[in-house]
């Protein structure tokens, strides 16, 4: 039988084996499942913190997603729980008394992450060592100097200021030298119908998602999945959700296979309004760095103006729908997130909905981050993100403008001719409001890559549900 495209495979759940033929799996709210003491082998279920049938048709579907058996997927209550899952179960237990375990992470970090590798050090489980790991160099510097590490926790683009990480160069250096540090990914910012990291060659060990993000697309469930190399280490993981609890409930299993029919749709549209307000924001809005004024900067991995354009085009099949632009004003920035003219962009947290959201990030999804440590690495106070959903490009592009002139920000000349970049002081022809084909011709060159890699070298088992 042929391979079936990412897009498809979500779509199908496949037959559920149901008496009454459902389409649709059923949701199986029942905690507990009858016993058959003379037929143990058969019963896969008997309570459901240990395994619940409708958390098992998720991890098949996502299993689907990365081309693993379902075996090697758990799903649990957040994006967070998957990260405190995976340091529980796979590093915090390397501690000894001559050895404390120690995690490389990037300094361009969630700031929940940022919290959750604070509150180990604290608790003297594991200590993290922070840097720029889109910098290969400094990467492989802290390594070597490091006796042993037992963790490199990795995540491409970076959120929020969208930097590329160069994963498979990254693998190829860790595998050769250390086989026996764990690699982790973070794929939020992609979601697994961009990237697979499991299938880089080599490939990391472990990937986890925010399934509150792209995967459910809806903002109406937490949720995180984690996908393992093989089942070993799948067991290991799942022997803490089972004696934690982590696992997830039944209703938000069930809501997040039916937002995950959606993800090519939602992400195909969510990406290309991403590209259009990048280009618009760069080219017709002045958010690029001028001669006289350098501290405005449109950070997005589809521009082409970005170095790392084909470094991240090279292991990844879109660009994501999250970018970043700095002003050059904190006050103009945090006007800009406050204006009440913005209609459509809502000023939350979070990314990946099929709603547009609009977000200063040192207030809101990085303020956990000390302030004096974003000081220290550099972070744009001025930052404002944009996580683009599923709307017209035309109402979002308005919207925003007429917020960003709100803001004091923009000013539209000769009926709307051209926008004058006040902070900027840059004057841009406004080509772009309904010319949308430029930005697109380069979308669709993301998508010329066939979404299915080295499918013929991995062994795909058929699992059952
Ligand atoms: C990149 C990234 N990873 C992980 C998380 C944590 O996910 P959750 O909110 O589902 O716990 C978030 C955001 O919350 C995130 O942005
Ligand atoms: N108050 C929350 C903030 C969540 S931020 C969610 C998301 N990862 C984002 O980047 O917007 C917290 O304390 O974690």
């Amino acid at each position: 039988m042929p391979i079936k495209r990412l897009d498809t495979v979500v779509v199908n759940t496949g037959s559920q084996n149901d008496q009454h033929s459902v389409s649709v799996p059923p949701v199986y709210l029942s905690t507990t499942f009858k016993v058959d003491l003379n037929n143990e082998d058969a019963q896969n279920y008997d309570y459901s913190r240990s395994g619940n049938p409708t958390r098992s048709v998720l991890q098949h579907q996502i299993g689907k997603l990365y081309r693993v058996p379902q075996e090697n997927v758990l799903a649990v209550s957040s994006g967070m729980t998957a990260l405190d899952v995976i340091l529980r179960g796979l590093v915090l237990l390397n501690g000894t008394d001559n050895h404390t375990p120690t995690i490389i992470a990037g300094d361009d970090l969630y700031g929940g992450t940022q919290r959750l590798l604070n509150f180990f050090k604290q608790q003297s489980h594991a200590v993290s060592v922070h840097v720029d790991t889109s910098d290969f160099e400094k990467f492989k510097t802290v390594f070597q100097s490091l006796d042993k590490v037992d963790c490199v926790l990795l995540e491409s683009p970076t959120n929020p200021l969208c930097r590329v990480v160069d994963i498979p160069r990254i693998l190829r250096f860790v595998k050769c030298i250390s086989p026996d540090t764990t690699v982790v990914v973070d794929n939020t910012m992609m979601s697994g119908l961009n990237c697979n990291p499991l299938q880089l060659n080599p490939g990391c060990d472990v990937v986890y998602e925010s399934a509150t993000k792209y995967l459910n697309g809806h903002h109406d469930l937490m949720g995180g999945v984690i996908i393992s190399k093989t089942p070993e280490i799948a067991s290991k993981l799942y022997f803490v959700i089972n004696s934690t609890g982590a696992g997830l409930s039944p209703m938000d299993s069930w809501l997040l296979v039916r937002g995950l029919k959606t993800l090519g749709v939602r992400l195909y549209q969510q990406q290309r309004n991403a590209m259009i307000l990048a280009h618009w924001l760069e080219n017709s809005c002045g958010f690029k760095p001028t001669r006289t004024n350098k501290a405005t900067k449109t950070r997005f991995v589809g521009l082409r103006s970005n170095p790392d354009f084909k470094l991240h085009k090279s292991f990844n099949n879109g660009p994501g729908a999250v970018l970043s632009f700095e002003t050059g004003s904190f006050e103009h920035s945090k006007r800009l997130v406050s204006s009440k003219k913005l209609s459509i962009w809502a000023v939350t947290v979070s990314f990946g909905c099929v709603n547009s959201l609009l977000s200063m990030p040192c207030k809101m999804s990085h303020a956990s981050i000390d302030p004096e440590l974003r000081k220290e690495r550099d972070f744009p106070e001025d930052l404002v993100r944009l996580c683009c959903g599923i709307e017209n490009i035309v109402d979002l592009k308005k919207d925003l403008l007429a917020a960003m002139v709100d803001a004091d920000i923009i000013e539209v000349r000769e009926n709307g001719k051209y926008l004058f970049n006040k902070l900027n002081k840059n004057l841009a022809v406004n080509t772009t409001i309904d010319d949308l084909h430029k930005p697109l011709s380069i979308y669709e060159e993301f998508y010329n890559q066939d979404l299915i890699r080295k499918d013929s070298e991995l062994n795909i088992k058929s699992s059952k549900l």
